[in-house]
């Protein structure tokens, strides 16, 4: 059997999910569990409404009508009025309705996952209903029975026992009697709640499912030819890497190459199953695949920015030096907080460190941190990582820029610019 996941760019209108079906229908291999993620920028949308439902914001009845509307319009086009479709994807909607006509009593993060879900419930929904429609025989899997996780929300820990044994005592059976399709980024907590594994962790899904499954393969659907040396957004002349080994892929994803989720690589890597990143538009074509391979030389530099980045400083209130006890507290406050650290530099007084901005998050850590330490900081910065670096790439990428911090290893060059 092999894993498919289709991102919210290959879903974001009806003929992407028509595509989606051609996808399916052409593949050699009918054993397919299909992952989806929320259609087109669903999820921003969802979270706008999250903050606006929390900030009990009147704009928050509008933004709600601008995701069904949405939804709707890609379903009449797809289906005939009468379709059972609708009332499933009315009633799918009904949920958000319901919790948003109480005030707020729940913590922010709970609030998010209840609300953001939806995206995936209704994309996953209208695709599974698509594919039985044009003669696939489709079933819909509630993934939050399966991906089993701990209450962190918005980041969900894998309960990876728990979550094996679930998958593989229902799903085998199900593949037998046609395509499976399911949500990413999401899952389930031992008391019913819904939770998600962290932003674009739909990625992260299709691997859980591969590595329980023992998949042939993992396919990740993109609007891109494959893993490109930097993101064509950013950068003209990109060159497509046709091979990859996991390794590389760790280490671009984790610096913040977003072609693809962070975790999605080691439960593949440890299962030696290859991951395909491949593009929907040209289904034919190789893309790039990732396996256990040699070193591969790099001719071309790999670029990865990294936007919406925050610098900050922190000392102790009497300037004195910064000690392995204050390290502990402020590592203490970052994992409490859930901020991912980027980059880090210590100097005798003060420690540096830079994260993604995340408004909820951001408060709640420079809230707990005023009360021992005195903090400085600049945000909508860029983290610019280059691994393979030439010299004069460096300079190139960084004329009209400040650079407020640096690192420099032997393979890889991290720059935070203004
Ligand atoms: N190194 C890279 N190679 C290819 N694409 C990249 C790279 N870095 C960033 N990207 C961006 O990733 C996008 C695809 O990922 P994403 O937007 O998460 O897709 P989806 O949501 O459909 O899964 C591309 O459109 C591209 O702009
Ligand atoms: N919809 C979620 C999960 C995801 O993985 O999406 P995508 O596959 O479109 O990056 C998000 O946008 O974060």
């Amino acid at each position: 059997m092999q894993v498919f996941k289709f991102g919210g760019a290959s879903v974001k209108d009806a003929p992407g999910i028509v595509n989606l079906s051609e996808i399916v229908r052409n593949s050699p291999d009918k054993q397919l569990l299909i992952v989806v993620s929320a259609m087109g920028k669903t999820t921003n949308a969802l979270e706008k409404l999250t903050r606006a439902y929390v900030e009990q914001n009147d704009e928050m009845h509008s933004l709600f009508d601008e995701i069904k509307q949405y939804h709707y319009d890609i379903l009449h086009q797809l289906f005939e009025p009468g379709h059972p479709i609708f009332d499933e994807i009315a009633n799918t909607f009904v949920e958000i309705e319901w919790t948003i006509e109480d005030e707020p009593q729940d913590e922010f993060d709970f609030i998010y996952d209840q609300i953001v879900s939806i995206g995936e419930m209704v994309s996953t929904r209208i695709v599974n209903a698509y594919l039985n429609k044009t003669g696939a025989s489709s079933q819909w899997l509630d993934v939050r029975g399966y991906i089993h996780t701990d209450n962190t929300y918005r980041e969900g820990k894998v309960d990876w026992p728990k979550t094996t044994k679930s998958i593989q005592h229902d799903v085998p059976a199900l593949l037998q009697k046609g395509v499976v399709v399911t949500p990413g980024f999401l899952g389930g907590t031992s008391e019913n709640f819904t939770t998600t594994l962290g932003r674009e962790g739909s990625d992260y899904t299709a691997s859980i499912f591969a590595a329980c499954l023992n998949a042939q393969s993992v396919t990740i659907w993109k609007d891109v030819p494959g893993v490109l040396n930097a993101d064509p957004k950013l950068f003209t002349d990109t060159v497509k890497y046709d091979q990859l080994s996991y390794a590389e892929a760790i280490e671009m994803t984790y610096y913040g190459a977003s072609v693809i989720h962070p975790k999605t690589i080691k439960p593949l890597q440890n299962a030696k199953i290859p991951l395909l990143v491949k593009p929907f538009m040209h289904p034919d074509e190789p893309g790039t695949i990732i396996t256990e391979t040699d070193f591969i030389t790099f001719n071309t530099p790999v670029i990865i920015v990294k936007q919406n980045q925050v610098l900050l400083s922190i000392s102790t209130k009497d300037y004195s030096f910064i000690s392995e006890e204050h390290l502990s507290d402020i590592f203490g406050l970052f994992a409490k907080t859930h901020i991912k650290l980027n980059i880090m530099q210590a100097s005798a007084v003060s420690f540096t460190v830079c994260f993604d901005d995340d408004t909820e998050r951001f408060e709640k850590l420079t809230t707990a941190l005023k009360q021992n330490f005195s903090i400085k900081y600049n945000n909508q910065l860029s983290l610019i990582t280059v691994r393979h670096y030439k010299t004069d790439l460096l300079k190139q990428l960084t004329t009209d820029k400040t650079i407020l911090l640096e690192q420099i290893s032997r393979n890889t060059v991290q720059m935070v610019v203004k």
